[in-house]
């Protein structure tokens, strides 16, 4: 009995001090997390760059990299005489590179590997059931050229063909969206306004999952468009940088990120099932029909058909959609933004020109067609080749909006040296490179923050003025994958919009605005301004 009240009294004691009881075991545990931290920093090479160590904490290394990117990595810069230096962040080690040869090593040296340099920096990637494996234990690493050969495949001539009538149908019915909005205006001055980062945004998403996910969830009114979309932009919000250091904490964002990621796994994993069981239990019969309405013949179907299981399906659809949305929809709404933006109108004038000379050559001789109705009769061909003042456009645009750090890791077991002065980037260490080295250099861009897409004219040619100084679509043993079917995307669209309405640009309270807002180049990927825009816009009088 008095054992009993003993243990009843020592529970009530135990329960009244659990606060602190846990806040000493917190404190254990950073205490052992911390120790282990410091000891973790690995012994560097003689010949690394210096450590930049302004703005070096202990343990934590370089936040700065995280909050204020653009001035950190600018400062670590001039802080080192050959303009490389080193960091750390957490217990990585990294090398801020700059300049030619160091960009050279950077982007051709094949002992720099770039899947193992984002999986740790990039923290927004949607993670994968496989991401919980040990790097030999995956059979999905991206890294093995298996998702490479596939979207190699969706970007011939084949496939952007079979994609194409869907893809410009997509972009008239959001434009005509747009139009109705504007004649019903309630004022009657036939104007509206639109936030091109939202509707832009969808649009793009729905092109995407069109052309490399699952194409009946692209349709506007599958509810599994607003659903994806909305599951992939909690994962983009969900940067966890802290993570990075404490890999073990459970951060809120990481939460919400794991949670949106497996909403995103267990939707496509039903779509993978739900198919598979059409094909096993109805003996063919539905699914023929099915095919014969071109519902099934997408992306996750050529998969599929070539027998890949649910998760490499699953793991090509959100890598590709990762890989492709975000830098697709953020370039043509910042070009959009641009040509709204300019004083003179000299671009946009340039850019009418050219849709007006394509409506004049594809309009059928005496028929009363719309913009959108002659060049939905284009082929793959004509729009690749007749729209080359709004490919000047764009390569300004990824000029200025590629934002941020490349990563790559090097994972060769030896140094790797970065060019003539013999420094290097130790063995199992992180190499990163800021775009902005090159894209915003005065002396290869005057007035570089400037939009001005006469730079590249073969006058000017001054992406020509050294090696791998246009980076947009990145080079070297890494060059963008997809460039051919974001061009096409972001064409299409711009010569439509163009094609069919006047526009200017305004804050979001409709006041008309001379200039385009500024970009935060501290940014760690592309993304919209920090100041809401919006387009005010009128149908064209008919072309
Ligand atoms: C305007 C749109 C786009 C821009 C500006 C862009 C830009 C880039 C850049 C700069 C890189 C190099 C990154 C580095 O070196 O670290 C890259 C690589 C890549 N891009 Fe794009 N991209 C765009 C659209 C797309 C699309 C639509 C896809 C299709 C899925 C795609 C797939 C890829 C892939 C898979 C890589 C990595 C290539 C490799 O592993 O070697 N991109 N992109």
């Amino acid at each position: 009995m008095d054992s009993i009240r003993l243990l009843t009294k020592l529970d009530t004691q135990t329960l009244r001090d659990w606060p602190t009881i846990l806040t000493f075991l917190s404190i254990l545990l950073l205490l052992y997390a911390l120790t282990s931290l410091t000891k973790r920093r690995p012994h560097l090479p003689s010949n690394t760059p210096p450590l930049f160590k302004a703005s070096d904490w202990p343990i934590l290394g370089s936040l700065r990299f995280f909050t204020d990117r653009y001035r950190f990595y600018n400062e670590g810069i001039l802080s080192s005489k050959t303009g490389n230096f080193s960091f750390f962040f957490g217990r990585h080690h990294l090398v801020g590179l700059s300049g030619v040869e160091a960009r050279r090593a950077f982007f051709e040296n094949k002992a720099l590997n770039m899947t193992k340099g984002y999986a740790v920096f990039l923290t927004v990637t949607p993670p994968t059931p496989e991401d919980s494996k040990p790097v030999k234990e995956m059979h999905y690493d991206l890294q093995d050229k298996w998702f490479a050969k596939y979207l190699f495949n969706f970007m011939k001539s084949e496939s952007l063909e079979k994609s194409l009538p869907l893809v410009v149908t997509d972009v008239r019915a959001t434009l005509e969206q747009l139009a109705l909005a504007s004649s019903n205006s309630p004022a009657g001055t036939n104007e509206a306004m639109t936030d091109p980062f939202d509707t832009i945004n969808r649009l793009i998403f729905q092109l995407t999952m069109r052309t490399l996910g699952i194409s009946s969830w692209a349709s506007s009114s599958s509810p599994m468009l607003s659903k994806s979309l909305k599951w992939f932009e909690i994962i983009d919000k969900s940067t966890s940088p802290i993570r990075i250091i404490f890999p073990w904490l459970p951060t809120p964002n990481h939460f919400r990120r794991m949670t949106a990621s497996a909403q995103l796994y267990f939707a496509v994993k039903n779509e993978f099932e739900h198919r598979r069981g059409q094909r096993e239990t109805v003996g063919g019969q539905q699914r023929k029909e099915e095919e014969e309405e071109g519902d099934d013949d997408d992306a996750m179907q050529y998969l599929m058909d070539n027998g890949e299981d649910a998760m490499k399906v699953l793991i090509f659809i959100i890598a590709s959609l990762y890989a492709a949305h975000l830098n697709t929809s953020t370039m043509v709404c910042w070009l959009v933004v641009y040509l709204a933006a300019e004083e003179n109108g000299e671009w946009v004038g340039r850019v009418r020109e050219e849709i007006d000379g394509a409506l004049r050559r594809h309009r059928q001789n005496g028929e009363k067609q719309s913009v959108g109705e002659v060049l939905a009769g284009l082929t793959l061909d004509e729009w690749e080749a007749e729209f080359p003042v709004i490919q000047l456009c764009l390569k300004e645009t990824t000029r200025l909006q590629v934002v941020g750090t490349s990563f790559r890791r090097n994972v060769s077991g030896k140094d790797v040296v970065l060019g003539s002065k013999g420094e290097v980037v130790p063995h199992g260490g992180f190499a990163t490179y800021l775009l902005d080295d090159v894209h915003v250099n005065p002396s290869i861009y005057p007035d570089p923050l400037r939009w001005d897409p006469g730079r590249y004219l073969p006058d000017r040619a001054e992406d020509k003025k050294e090696p791998l100084a246009f980076l947009g679509w990145g080079a070297g043993r890494h060059p963008c994958l997809g460039m051919r079917l974001a061009k096409l995307e972001i064409t299409i669209l711009v010569a439509n919009f163009v094609g069919m309405f006047d526009f200017l640009l305004c804050d979001a309270k409709g006041r008309h605005m001379s200039e385009a807002p500024e970009t935060n180049r501290s940014n760690h990927t592309s993304s919209g301004p920090d100041t809401p825009v919006r387009l005010k816009y009128k149908l064209r009088e008919q072309q």
